[in-house]
Formats: C-alpha cells, structure tokens, sequence
C-alpha cells in the first residue's frame, strides 16, 4: 500500500483527491493537514465523505511523516515552496498541484510567485507532471510540479499539431472558460454567486500567471515558441474548463493530416477522448478526468480547436493521481473512470 498525506486537505483539490483515493485499491490514506480546520473531522469539512473516512485534520508538522510515502500537497501559491524542501529532503515523493515549482525562468517566476529565496535553487528537482507528455520523467521523479488548470486544457490540444509544426506561429488566439471553483474556497466579492450567476467576464488579459506556463512547456514539449494571446473568462458553473483555439494551419494541411496526428498521438491515451468534428460539452467532462478535443478546418485553413476538461479533477486532482499512478509503476488509470476502447 502506498501510504498518503494531504496537506490542504480540507480545500476544493484536498476534497477531490479524498475522493479519487478512497476508491483506490493500492492506497492508505494516513495524514491530513489543513490551517482554519485543524482539529475538525475531514467528513465535516467535506460532508460528501461521512461514513468514508474517520481522520481529523491536523496541523502539518514534517516530523510526522516518517512512515509516509507520498505528500499531495494542495496549497495557496506560495505556500507550499515553505513546506516541499523540508519534505523532499526526508527523500518522501512529492505532488505539488500549485504553481511553486512549474516555472524554471526565474524573470518569469519572480514576476507571478512571492517567493522565498532559498526555493529558487530549489526548482530544478520539480518535473512537470502532464501525464500524457513526460511519462518517462514522471516516473523518475522525486517531486512532481502538476499542471495549472488551464494550461493542461490547452497544451493537451495544442501540443501535438505544433510538435508536427503544421500551424502557423505568428498568432493563435486561446480563450478559455472556467467555473468558479478554480478559485478555490476562499471568499472574495468577485466570486459571490450575485456577482457571477447570469454573467461572464475575461479577467487577468495579458497578466494571468498561466501565460508563462504555456510558452514555458509549449516549448519543452514542441520545441515550438508561438506567438499566442491567452484570455480567461469566469462561467458561471461551478466547474470545468472550456477552451476554444483559433490559428490558421499551413496550406497543405487538411483535416485527413490532424486526424492522423492527434491518432498517432493519443490512440493509447486512456483520458484523452479525440471527438474530431463533434462539439466537446463542459457537462460530458466534469467529474471525470478526460479531456475531450474537437478540431475543424475551413477552406480558408482556419483552424478551430477545442479541448474540455474538469479543473479540479484532470485539471488538479485526477492529473496528480495519474501522476502517482505513474511515479508508483502502476496502471495509470486505477482509481479513476477510463476509456477502455475509442470508439463510440
Ligand atoms: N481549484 C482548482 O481548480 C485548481 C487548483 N489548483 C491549485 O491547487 C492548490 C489548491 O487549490 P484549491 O484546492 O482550489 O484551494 P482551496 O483554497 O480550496 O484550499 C486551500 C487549502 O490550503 C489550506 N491553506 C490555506 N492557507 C494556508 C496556509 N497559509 N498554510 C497552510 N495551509 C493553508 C487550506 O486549509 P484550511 O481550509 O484548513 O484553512 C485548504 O486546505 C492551489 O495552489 C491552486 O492554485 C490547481 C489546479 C486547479
Ligand atoms: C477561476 C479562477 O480564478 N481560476 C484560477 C486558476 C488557478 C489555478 O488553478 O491555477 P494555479 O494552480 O496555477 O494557481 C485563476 O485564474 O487564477
């Protein structure tokens, strides 16, 4: 059995981690940490779980992890750089679902993360953990960095056509949509229902601290620099993450060329449902960790893009437990719904 912590246990990510590993066949969860909640029963924190799981959550201490194998860790930014050296150097595997350690461009880092100085140094023993693209890494890896939320919507659909360098660089315009709990449970005005029921609005244009993690890793993984604009929107749902991408492919490609590509690249991927010329819908993803991509290109060779996905589960959550799968030499879907055949 792989034993577990939690430390942000009692938060939206904590809930949905809970949730995946309690039906995990080769997991024990052992600690739950929190900060407001300490002292207080994880099912009254998260009341989906009464009759599921009988710990209370504790003040986080790196002392008391001596029988643990694996520390999820689901903190505010900047928070969990002040927690992960302590526990990395006990030799413990880390999964970090914040954005500590994603960045390796100190300018870019320092401009979104308030950061400790001693972390800096720090950032070289994170892997990016996007499943689908660093298997290999994953597997290796002491501390695993998981994807933003939006970012995985959109490098999971943008990668493979760059990596075979058939859309044109010069500009791709990425829109995404998100539910409200991507913000996590802190209450701000913002995100109050009267503010977001019956609206959307784009927010962070040009400033959203996921602009650097999509350059950084759209390079890493397709050694593509594309000039692109991103702009998030807030939905009024409570999850899911819809993403729409215009670019114009080169003038020999056609759509027979993508359906190979993305064929070639995902056939065997058990969470990626390719949907071609269908429209991807938020409520077919939710709850689940699939991301669905749809593709279209017009006569003109514009190319629309389209790639769903659930943000606390393939997004945060479910991305990190396939992560574990894979760092633990196990079958990269157990505890979480599959595909087993891409037909349908
Ligand atoms: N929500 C999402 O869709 C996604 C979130 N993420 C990232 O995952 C991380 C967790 O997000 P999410 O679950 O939404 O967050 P929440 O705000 O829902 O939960 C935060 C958790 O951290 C604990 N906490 C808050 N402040 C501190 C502190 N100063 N020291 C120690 N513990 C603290 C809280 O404890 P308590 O409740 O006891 O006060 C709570 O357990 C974030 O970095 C977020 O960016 C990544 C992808 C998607
Ligand atoms: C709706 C909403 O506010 N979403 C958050 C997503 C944050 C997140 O999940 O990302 P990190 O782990 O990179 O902080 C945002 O736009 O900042």
């Amino acid at each position: 059995m792989i034993k577990i912590a939690i430390i942000g246990a009692s938060g939206y990510s904590g809930a949905e981690l809970l949730k995946i590993l309690l039906n995990h066949p080769h997991v024990e969860i052992k600690n739950l940490y929190g900060l407001s909640t300490v002292g207080v029963k994880i099912s009254e924190v998260h009341k989906s779980l009464r009759g599921m799981i009988d710990l209370t959550i504790e003040s986080f201490d790196e002392n008391n992890l001596n029988e643990i194998d694996l520390v999820f860790v689901a903190l505010p930014s900047g928070e969990s750089m002040k927690v992960i050296p302590k526990i990395f150097e006990k030799g413990i595997k880390i999964i970090d679902l914040g954005g500590d350690f994603r960045l390796n461009d100190l300018n870019e880092f320092t401009k979104y993360y308030k950061h400790e100085h001693s972390a800096l140094d720090f950032l070289k023993n994170a892997v990016y953990g996007l499943s689908e693209w660093s298997e290999n890494e994953i597997q290796s890896a002491q501390l695993i960095a998981n994807p933003g939320c939006y970012p995985t919507s959109v490098q999971l659909a943008l990668l493979p056509l760059l990596k075979n360098k058939i859309v044109n660089e010069n500009f791709i315009s990425i829109t995404s949509y998100s539910g409200t709990s991507g913000a996590g449970k802190s209450a701000t005005q913002s995100m109050i229902f009267s503010e977001v029921n019956e609206s959307v609005r784009a927010y962070k244009i040009s400033s959203h601290q996921h602009i650097p993690e999509i350059k950084q890793y759209l390079k890493h993984f397709a050694n593509s620099e594309p000039n692109f604009s991103f702009v998030p929107h807030l939905l009024p749902v409570t999850r899911g993450i819809y993403t729409t991408i215009s670019a114009t492919v080169k003038k020999e490609v056609d759509e027979n060329l993508i359906n190979q590509i993305f064929e070639k690249e995902y056939s065997k991927k058990p969470f990626i449902r390719l949907l071609k010329n269908e429209i991807p819908e938020l409520k077919d993803v939710v709850y689940t960790n699939f991301c669905d991509i749809s593709w279209n290109v017009d006569e003109n060779k514009n190319l629309v893009l389209i790639s769903t996905i659930d943000n606390l589960i393939k997004g945060a959550a479910g991305q990190a437990v396939q992560n574990m799968n894979i760092m633990f030499g196990l079958d990269q879907t157990l505890g979480l719904l599959k595909c087993t055949e891409k037909k349908w």
